[in-house]
């Protein structure tokens, strides 16, 4: 039987922990049973039951203080010593984890994990080996959509994640409690390229326009311009983008749910705006 996993990952701060929170908490209401695993070694509160932590195996603190590395160096290290011990430790750890088990890792959020140092592309692969299904979460805070060249490097943070993960990959915009143009975002959430680079033509100085015009292409030529919008105060928002992320990974397709107890008062929300909670 596969078991199935959401790598959460994505910039420092863009709200990756509190989502894993909130989404224990939601599967918690609905009766179904998901396992937060917290990869971050420089973490130090939960708000949600740690089922791994990666501080048992190594933690950041003693890497810097016994290497004197800093705080990113530091972390670079804890991930490539976790990668050496993902056969012994790791597997172990995730040995009460079988049949039908949904894990969440919670990442760091260093930026370089995503884009060009392999550690995470070793740790997918192994986790595919032990057969799960596994869905990229790629989290960008809806500040993002501020200003359209920030929205433009979030694209591309994000799609530098994919082409190195080659995992089913679900892009998030979060926070958006505190967006107060609601309207204004929602031509970021699956917009239309053209209007995009005409927005960022004007931006920006004639001399870019060719460059924009290839940044464009290459966004849409991967289809990369699609957000699921995310406001944790909802739960209809929260069980939105989890059917989206489940529908990825099959999830409840080729296998039982597993429910600790159901709600039959429960109902799934429909894909539309209002339903998302948006
Ligand atoms: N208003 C609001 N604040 C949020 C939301 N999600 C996260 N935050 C806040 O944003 C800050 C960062 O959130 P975290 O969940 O720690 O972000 P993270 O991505 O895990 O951060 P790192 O692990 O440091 O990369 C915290 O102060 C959170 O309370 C949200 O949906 N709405
Ligand atoms: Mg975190």
């Amino acid at each position: 039987m596969p078991r199935y996993a959401q790598l959460v990952i994505g910039p420092a701060g863009s709200g990756k922990s509190t989502y894993c929170a909130n989404l224990h908490q939601h599967c918690e209401s609905i009766g179904r049973v998901v396992h937060v695993v917290n990869l971050d070694p420089a973490a130090e509160h939960f708000s949600y039951p740690v089922a791994v932590d990666i501080r048992e195996l190594i933690s950041l603190e003693d890497v810097m203080e016994e290497l004197h590395l800093g705080p990113n160096g530091g972390l670079i290290y804890c991930m490539e010593y976790l990668e050496e011990n993902l056969d012994d430790w790791l597997s172990e750890q995730l040995e009460d984890y079988i049949d039908d088990d949904y894990l969440v890792f919670d990442c760091p959020g260093q930026i370089e994990l995503y884009s060009h140092i392999p550690v995470l592309r070793g740790f997918v692969d192994q986790l595919k080996n032990w057969d799960f299904q596994v869905c990229a979460v790629y989290l960008l805070d809806s500040q993002f959509v501020s200003d359209m060249a920030k929205y433009i490097s979030g694209c591309l943070a994000s799609l530098s994640a994919m082409i190195q993960l080659e995992l089913p990959h679900i892009n998030v915009l979060t926070k958006m409690d505190l967006l107060e143009d609601k309207k204004g975002i929602k031509k970021f959430l699956d917009p239309d390229t053209r209007l995009l680079l005409a927005d960022l033509n004007q931006q920006m100085a004639p001399r870019f326009s060719k460059l924009n015009h290839s940044l464009a292409e290459l966004v849409d030529d991967y289809s990369m311009v699609n957000f699921i919008p995310l406001d944790i105060r909802k739960e209809k928002s929260i069980h939105y983008l989890l059917s989206h992320i489940d529908n990825a990974i099959q999830f409840g397709e080729d296998a039982e749910v597993k429910v600790k107890e159901f709600d039959p008062d429960f109902t799934a929300p429909d894909a539309d705006d209002e339903e998302s909670g948006f």
